[in-house]
């Protein structure tokens, strides 16, 4: 739908000049005929201020057009700038007409214990749960962040269709994604993930962050582990893309798992996994930008029916 004065034209420009709880543009700059732009709002969820990456392709920008809005979550020790300045999304986004929204990956600047001592946990490192465990749970709420609160000030704020919403992520953030579509059946239509930590309550990274964040009491990490959700998910169908480079440090020393959930997704009717081994490829943002593409394609697939 255009979206006209009355409509989503009007929540457009409240972002830039309007209430205090609007997000405030903090850059913008022109990239494959659309703009990517960063913003800051106050989280109430997260308790301090956070920052978000938002492109608007050309359809936005240009034709006034609502479109379908994609999420992407990063990975350990990420900001929201790694994702817009190495993936090279831009071209993708904009050629399928698509709203690409991407948060940092923790809370910031608390000044609590701990919070940056390692770059594994805490700072950079929030897993995309809720926490229960102190000094953690009045803060480390990424899930309810980027599930509610990102996604209530996105529809409010930008020309976007509230129906149509993907995501997708990097290693902790491909987890993250597989959780949020895992948890919220038919609520994310389209969902994919590269070198996705797979079944963290059975790897050093998810074990140490699920201690810290969930506690002891490996029964509740059930919840967040995407291997087990996709052991039980009975919802709307998902066909999930996942690629995964075969020389990933991480894959080799067996913190990603991804052989874990093929097991369980191949037991479960609701689920189809497209799993792609890339020859040679190594986790970092080279093999994100190899194949974006594609999984650009995917989600289009879905969100432009
Ligand atoms: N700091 C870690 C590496 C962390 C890492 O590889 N993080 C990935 C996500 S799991 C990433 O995207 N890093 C940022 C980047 O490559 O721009 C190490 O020294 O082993």
């Amino acid at each position: 739908m255009r979206f006209t004065t009355n409509n989503i034209y009007n929540r457009f420009y409240r972002t830039q000049e309007g209430p205090s709880m609007a997000p405030k543009l903090l850059s913008t700059v022109k990239c494959f005929g659309g703009e990517q732009r960063i913003y800051s709002h106050p989280s109430e969820v997260l308790g301090c201020e956070m920052k978000f990456g938002v492109y608007m392709p050309p359809l936005a920008v240009d034709e006034h057009m609502e479109c379908p809005v994609l999420y992407f979550l990063s990975g350990l020790t990420c900001t929201h700038e790694n994702f817009i300045q190495k993936s090279g999304f831009q071209q993708y986004a904009a050629k399928h007409g698509i709203v690409v929204v991407n948060p940092d990956t923790s809370p910031r600047g608390l000044n609590l214990p701990g919070e940056d001592d390692s770059w594994d946990f805490g700072s950079g490192a929030g897993f995309y749960v809720d926490s229960t465990e102190t000094p953690w749970s009045k803060n480390y709420k990424m899930y309810t962040y980027v599930t509610s609160e990102l996604v209530e000030l996105v529809n409010a704020s930008f020309p976007v269709l509230p129906n149509k919403r993907g995501i997708f992520g990097h290693s902790m953030g491909g987890h993250g994604a597989l959780i949020c579509a895992l948890k919220n059946p038919g609520v994310y239509q389209s969902v994919s993930a590269f070198a996705p930590i797979s079944n963290p309550i059975e790897c050093p990274w998810g074990k140490k962050a699920f201690t810290g964040y969930l506690g002891a009491n490996e029964d509740s990490w059930k919840d967040w582990d995407a291997t087990v959700l996709a052991t039980k998910y009975a919802g709307t169908p998902l066909e999930i893309l996942i690629d995964q480079g075969s020389d990933d440090n991480f894959l080799k020393e067996k913190q990603l798992l991804p052989e874990n959930l093929l097991n369980a997704a191949a037991e479960n009717d609701h689920l189809q996994l497209i799993y792609k081994k890339r020859e040679g490829y190594d986790h970092s943002y080279f093999f994100i930008s190899t194949f974006i593409a594609e999984h650009f394609d995917h989600h289009a697939k879905f969100l432009n029916a």
